[in-house]
């Protein structure tokens, strides 16, 4: 799915409204219509539900005034609150002719504000994509009114106040809505960490949008849901054997940490590997042969850590990093691994080999074309070795560093953000907190290392479908354990499931 701008999704409106030769008026209506349908059946309204619908001076107003007149129709008694302006939306002065008498109507101002107890439903129609600037003055006054109580908030198309892909100052007024509903497609504003608790829980409205212009639209970023990704993982074909889906190499553990290894291998083999060696330290070696025997064990002479790369001749894909330690040994075997890998190893660095890049920089100019670094948050600071000032400027950093390193990476979190070398960034639409747990990542790299291995499947491809597959699992997995009780080795468990729904 395409996240447009705010320019690109006025010009969407345009296209929609031409293409499909309707008025803008009609749009509007439609817009209304699918919020209208929402309110009635998600929230279950009494008809002695209090509903205030407070409108801007723009189409988002305009779409207020419409789903007011609607739920008056059908048998609510909405009260329409409206912020004084010089100017008007042509759509917003139709439906504010059209708006039944009985409908009481109020202006706001900063003496008269909606009173506003628990229970009652305020419908925030205030602004939508047309903001172009941080709130100020009443309309702040407004909303931070609207803030202070307990009413439930479902934001039109954008909470108000917000800017729907681009940054502003902290601080600034913005509604912080319970539910959001978008039209026809989410705005990156949505997947920002600093927004969440603005957005609420967000929906998407379909309202028959020009797919066409969307289809012809370039963009930056994408989100990831099921249907971006039908057809990208294909069946395995009866005739295949373990060659078709590769020999991986995983190195990783160190003494204490041999967990990360055993998750990691676990959850390669559930992604379909076909050979799978795991190079631990020499303490891993029981460890492992016991709790993976589907894994060969190639044990590294030291005792504690890893020390010595491996002949990399057999292997199509390689991971480096769960529980891996900082030893200056293992920065060297880093180091050869990225000498020898060749073009056409795939290679997946994570939690330590990431911390190893960081703090032996010169390797970083060393990364292999369409290598897949995993790193979260803090790693990923630590990579670029400048905090970000905001979740903007951390996805600008993204994009600057793969295509700087021709590499892919992997920015978990919620939403995790894949950047990849020639530019456009996808986020990922599953996983849950639940999967803010120890573990989960090591999960990530065996799942993206079985997928790197696997011939068939381009390094993008093989990332969006672990990523996803990953989140997917966790959502699954949560389903039966709830949040808390999740562990990074339930997500191993729903790996084949979450892969199943993408095959085909
Ligand atoms: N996409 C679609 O296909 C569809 C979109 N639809 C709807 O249209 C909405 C977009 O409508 P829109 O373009 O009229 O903009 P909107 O958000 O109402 O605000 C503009 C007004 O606010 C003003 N204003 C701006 N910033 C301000 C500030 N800081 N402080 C004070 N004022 C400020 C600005 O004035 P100005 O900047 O000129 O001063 C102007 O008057 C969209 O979110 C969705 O709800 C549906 O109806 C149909 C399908
Ligand atoms: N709130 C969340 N929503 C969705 N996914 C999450 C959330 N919290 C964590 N995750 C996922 O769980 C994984 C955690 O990885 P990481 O931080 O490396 O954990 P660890 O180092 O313990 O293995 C990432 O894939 C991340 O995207
Ligand atoms: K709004």
């Amino acid at each position: 799915m395409k996240l447009l701008t705010a320019a690109q999704t006025r010009a969407l409106d345009q296209a929609t409204v031409e293409a499909q030769g309707i008025t803008s008026l009609e749009l509007m209506e439609r817009a209304a219509t699918a919020c209208t349908l929402w309110l009635l059946d998600e929230l279950q309204l009494a008809f002695s539900t209090e509903i205030h619908v407070l409108c801007g001076p723009g189409n988002n107003g305009g779409d207020g005034l419409a789903v007011a007149r609607q739920l008056h129709t059908a048998g609510y008694a909405p009260q329409v609150w409206l912020l004084p302006a010089d100017k008007h939306s042509a759509d917003f002065l139709l439906n504010r002719q059209q708006l039944p008498q009985a409908i009481r109507c109020q202006e706001l101002s900063a003496r008269r504000l909606p009173m506003l107890p628990a229970g009652a439903l305020v419908l925030d129609a205030l602004f939508g994509t047309g903001l172009t600037r941080p709130l100020e003055g009443l309309p702040a006054t407004i909303v931070k009114h609207l803030n202070q109580t307990e009413a439930t908030v479902v934001a039109v198309d954008m909470p108000s106040g917000l800017l729907a892909d681009s940054p502003q100052p902290a601080g600034s007024a913005i509604v912080r809505a319970h539910h959001t509903l978008s039209f026809e497609l989410p705005k990156l504003a949505f997947l920002m960490p600093r927004n969440a608790d603005f957005v609420g829980e967000w929906t998407v409205l379909p309202i028959g949008l020009d797919q066409s212009f969307i289809h012809n639209t370039d963009v930056d970023n994408y989100f990831v849901d099921a249907a971006s990704l039908a057809g990208r993982l294909p069946r395995r074909a009866r005739f295949s054997h373990k060659g078709t889906f590769g020999h991986a190499l995983l190195l990783a553990g160190s003494y204490g940490k041999l967990g990360a290894a055993v998750l990691a291998a676990r959850a390669c083999l559930r992604g379909g590997v076909g050979l799978l060696t795991v190079r631990t330290p020499a303490v891993g070696y029981t460890v492992l042969q016991m709790s993976v025997p589907e894994a060969m064990a190639l044990p590294d002479p030291s005792h504690d850590f890893v020390t010595e790369l491996p002949e990399l001749q057999p292997y199509a894909a390689v991971a480096m990093g769960p529980g891996l330690g900082q030893e200056v040994s293992s920065a060297e075997v880093l180091r050869q691994l990225l000498r020898q890998a060749g073009s056409r190893r795939a290679l997946v660095l994570d939690a330590d080999a990431l911390n190893l890049l960081s703090t032996h920089r010169e390797l970083l100019g060393k990364l292999p074309p369409d290598t897949v670094l995993t790193p979260h948050l803090k790693e990923f600071e630590r990579l670029t070795g400048e905090p970000a000032r905001d979740d903007y400027h951390r996805l600008e950093q993204l994009r600057a560093f793969c295509r700087e390193h021709r590499c892919y990476c992997v920015l978990k979190g919620a939403y995790t953000a894949l950047g990849t070398p020639h530019g456009p960034m996808y986020f990922n639409s599953t996983g849950n907190p639940g999967m803010s747990t120890g573990g989960s990542g090591d999960v990530l790299t065996g799942l993206l290392l079985a997928l790197r291995a696997d011939q068939r499947l381009s390094p993008l491809d093989a990332a969006l479908l672990a990523v996803y597959a990953h989140g997917r699992a966790g959502d699954l997995a949560a389903a039966e354990t709830g949040e808390a009780g999740l562990i990074a080795g339930d997500l191993v468990q729903f790996i084949g499931p979450a892969l199943r729904e993408l095959e085909g």
